[in-house]
């Protein structure tokens, strides 16, 4: 029996004979087992033998056992490693194979083949000699020139390895111990090196040699990484890794990349990341500490824990915000007027204000003013005033949708501690811009909610508070933020539902609905043009004349605003766009007919016939035919006329959230006992106003001629009132007056004059008093063609608001008592019988 540095190997040994691979000394390999001899030494030498030495084969590499007995075994490889088999695993599929987990111990040569079947046994001899490094033999010096280049160059190779720091020492310990003989072995069977080269390692009996074998493959694989590493892109943050290298002393020669396993490397990365971005994100002291004391948290944590992902999200944020960044402020009061104007047709008292606005925080050069809060109908360019005043300041836009929000953390954030918790909207609108004095425009204050998550409207009180906001407290960041640069403005449709509190933090711009002159010009002004280009359209190949423009305004869209106008001109231009596209004419294109009509006079009979191919003529005009072509049949129609042939009809003016409408009022009378029903979804305040008008009708019916016989007009009968439109809750107490005059037509029998509208709220003394919302009630009158206004004598002063050519084309009535309202809503008047009669008031 041979005997080396402590191996042993028995003389005899079975033979496992190898094709794929070979086994080194000093390396642990897996070999599978499928011939018939092999299976054989697996199964009477490894799993019937108990003993140590029953588990140690010799490994003849290079040679492929025949499947068939039958068949003569080949010429064998002579010298082979003797391995220790350390692990069997058997598996029956797809058919009965092992596994075998072997580690290489040392060479041997064949000498005599015992036996073939059923698996080759042989006399053995043990090869390796390496007494004279164990026995201290004096090395002879290329011996020992060769072994310390070679540990030289291991440790190069090993410091070049992409590994983490403590891989990269744990190899290099590993270097250290193994006696110096062995790392040729060890290292081939490490490196990229092919079967045949590792053969002639396994064949380099002599150490000398063996080593002389080995070293170029080292150096070949040194240079192989040194030019990956010159090829590969450097990373950001490699310059970093090696700094971090050098501190934790981790300097191995060559080593200039990553220093970190793959995994832990990232995070290790991220981590420093992160701490420089905290470090850098400049914010203020509070926040700096509370952000230091979570990643110090967050470095301790295991990323597998949900509080990880919590932490990580809470830091990016926090490091995202605009704690000090801002942009410049550029304004120029005259620049400002001429981009508002450019934006926006109309609108003066909105620019104007606007502007006051802007010049005094310009000479003033700070932000505590009052909040601007735009009340007007939906589409009257509320928020793209808020956009340009951005534009004139030169500063971010943000637009926060307030409406339907019931839920104080929408404004103010959720507490970490819930899961899926999110910063509020102001919160998430600055990380969005970016800076920190953006414009935010809180759009619909009046459409906030309130539920059992509390008063969304209470936190706003905080935000728009120019005394508080420096130090708003989202409930997610939990520390504050100064919000003091931020320029708020809020829009509204209504202030009736603002909360009260709200309210009086703001100035209450009022924007009116536009005149249908406004609109025809804001329409060929701006948003023609921008659908043409929205649509890819050129004026050289769509024109929209002034006419249609009124068209689609009077009989296809009913609004303060323009937004379904900007719409209807998107469905034209849509339409056209398909002309265009598909290169038919507009004219006569397919149908003969009313489509043939579609463009002026002068575009027809160009030659056009049947030719589909042809581009259409240029440019598409619209006229009324193709206007209803495109649009369809008119959606609206004056719907005056026809519903004043009765006594017992009027119209009022109503004002809305939505502008300006014209309301009818229908009275009816029938036998009773004199109850009143009202129908049309009235509020408390209308229903108030029904019953005062009844009663002063009564206390005045006998001076009016409104009976017949006795002294009450509703005796022995009902009367009903009806607001229709049921649909829409209506209040307010400015239909007082209509409701009196329906009434009056009722019982007198007589008509109310067809083109009279009124507006005014009444006392039981028959005073007229002043209303609001006259300038969207003049103009829903004028759209509804009304000639005759009927207005409280203390609402004069508002006409001065009305267009002057509109005013031109309605005759207004100032009225100060109902006398005067009747007398002015009836052909001829309405006379009373002793209009100085002292027993009127008696009556009551
Ligand atoms: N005076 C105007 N001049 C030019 N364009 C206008 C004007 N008024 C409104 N517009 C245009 O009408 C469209 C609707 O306006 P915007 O969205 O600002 O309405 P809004 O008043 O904010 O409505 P809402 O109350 O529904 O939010 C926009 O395309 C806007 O450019």
């Amino acid at each position: 029996m041979a005997s080396h540095g402590g191996i042993q190997i028995p003389s005899r040994l079975p033979l496992l004979l190898t094709h794929e691979g070979v086994l080194l000394p000093g390396s642990t390999t897996r070999v599978s087992v499928h011939s018939a001899r092999n299976m054989q030494v697996v199964r009477s030498r490894l799993l019937k033998g108990t003993s140590l030495k029953s588990t140690i084969l010799g490994v003849i590499p290079n040679t492929r056992d025949p499947e068939h007995d039958t068949q003569e075994l080949p010429a064998l490889h002579s010298i082979g490693t003797a391995g220790l088999a350390v692990q069997v695993v058997g598996s029956n599929w797809p058919k009965p194979h092992y596994t075998l987990l072997i580690t290489g111990l040392c060479r041997f040569r064949v000498t005599q083949l015992l036996r073939e079947r059923p698996f080759a046994v042989a006399i053995v001899e043990q090869l390796d000699r390496l007494e004279q490094y164990t026995e201290g033999q004096p090395l002879d010096r290329e011996l020992r020139e060769l072994t310390q280049n070679f540990y030289q160059a291991a440790l190069q190779l090993v410091g070049m390895l992409d590994m983490s720091v403590p891989v990269v020492a744990k190899l290099r310990q590993l270097l250290d111990s193994l006696p110096r003989e062995t790392l040729p072995d060890v290292l081939a069977a490490m490196i990229r090196t092919s079967n045949t080269e590792k053969l002639q390692v396994l064949d380099a009996v002599d150490l000398q040699e063996r080593f002389k074998k080995t070293l170029p493959m080292l150096t070949r694989q040194i240079e192989g990484l040194k030019l990956l590493q010159k090829t590969r892109k450097p990373r950001p943050d490699d310059d970093k890794r090696v700094v971090l290298a050098i501190r934790k002393g981790g300097v191995f020669p060559g080593r200039q990349f990553s220093l970190e396993e793959d995994g832990e490397d990232e995070d290790g990365d991220d981590m420093a990341v992160l701490e420089r971005k905290v470090k850098e994100a400049a914010m203020p002291e509070p926040a700096l500490h509370v952000c230091l004391k979570e990643l110090k948290r967050l470095k301790k944590m295991p990323q597998s824990m949900p509080e990880y992902a919590l932490t990580r999200n809470y830091l990016e944020l926090m490091v995202e915000l605009p704690w000090t960044k801002s942009t410049s402020d550029c304004l120029d009061i005259r620049a400002a007027r001429v981009l508002l104007d450019n934006d926006h047709y109309a609108l003066e008292k909105l620019k104007r204000r606007v502007l006051e606005y802007l010049a005094v925080r310009q000479l003033r050069s700070t932000l505590k003013g009052p909040i601007l809060c735009f009340v007007g109908p939906p589409g009257v360019g509320k928020t793209s005033v808020g956009r340009s005043i951005a534009r004139t300041l030169g500063r971010e836009f943000h637009r926060i949708a307030l409406g339907g929000v019931c839920d104080q953390s929408d404004v103010r954030g959720h507490r970490r501690t819930y899961v899926g918790s999110m910063p509020g909207r102001i919160i998430n609108g600055l990380k969005t811009v970016g800076v920190n004095n953006p414009v935010f425009l809180l759009d619909e204050v009046d459409k906030l909610g309130k539920s059992l998550q509390g008063d969304p409207a209470a936190a706003l009180l905080e935000v728009l508070d120019p005394e508080q906001n420096h130090s708003f407290t989202d409930h997610y960041l939990n520390v504050p933020f100064d919000l003091s640069q931020v320029l708020f403005i809020a829009t509204a449709n209504t202030t009736s539902t603002i909360p009260p509190a709200l309210l009086d933090r703001m100035e209450v711009i009022q924007v009116p609905g536009y005149t249908q002159e406004e609109k025809v010009e804001i329409a060929h002004r701006h948003l023609i043009p921008h659908q043409l280009e929205q649509h890819g359209l050129t004026p050289q190949q769509l024109q929209i004349p002034q006419d249609t423009t009124h068209e689609i305004i009077s009989k296809y869209t009913r609004e303060a605003g323009v937004r379904s106008l900007e719409r209807k001109i998107g469905a034209i231009c849509r339409a056209v766009a398909v002309k265009v596209a598909e290169g038919h004419k507009m004219s006569k294109a397919e149908s003969p007919g009313e489509t043939e009509r579609r463009v002026e006079p002068e575009q027809v009979g160009k030659g056009e016939d049947s030719d589909v191919t042809a581009p259409p003529e240029m440019p598409i005009v619209i006229d009324q035919i193709a206007l209803k072509d495109i649009l369809g049949p008119q959606i609206f129609e004056m719907e005056v006329s026809g519903r004043l042939t009765l006594p017992g009809v009027a119209i009022g003016l109503a004002w809305t959230p939505l502008g300006g409408e014209i309301m009818f009022v229908e009275a009816s009378r029938m036998e009773g006992d004199g109850q009143l029903t009202l129908t049309g979804q009235l509020g408390d305040i209308m229903k108030e106003s029904a019953h005062l008008a009844i009663s002063w009708l009564r206390s005045n019916a006998k001076t009016y001629h409104l009976t017949n016989s006795g002294a009450d007009p509703l005796e022995g009968n009902d009367i009903h009132l009806h607001f229709p439109a049921g649909a829409v809750t209506k209040d307010g107490p400015s239909a007082g007056v209509t409701i009196v005059t329906c009434l009056a037509s009722l019982f007198s029998g007589r008509l109310v004059r067809s083109d009279v509208t009124m507006t005014g709220e009444i006392t039981l003394r028959g005073l007229v008093l002043p209303v609001g919302g006259i300038k969207d009630k003049v103009l829903a009158a004028h759209r509804a063609g009304l000639k005759r206004i009927i207005l409280p004598k203390r609402n004069e002063k508002d006409l001065e608001e009305i267009p002057v050519h509109i005013q031109a084309e309605l005759a207004f009535i100032t009225a100060s008592t109902l006398d005067e309202v009747l007398n002015a809503a009836f052909d001829g008047g309405f006379p009373a019988v002793v209009i100085t009669h002292p027993q009127i008031t008696s009556k009551l």
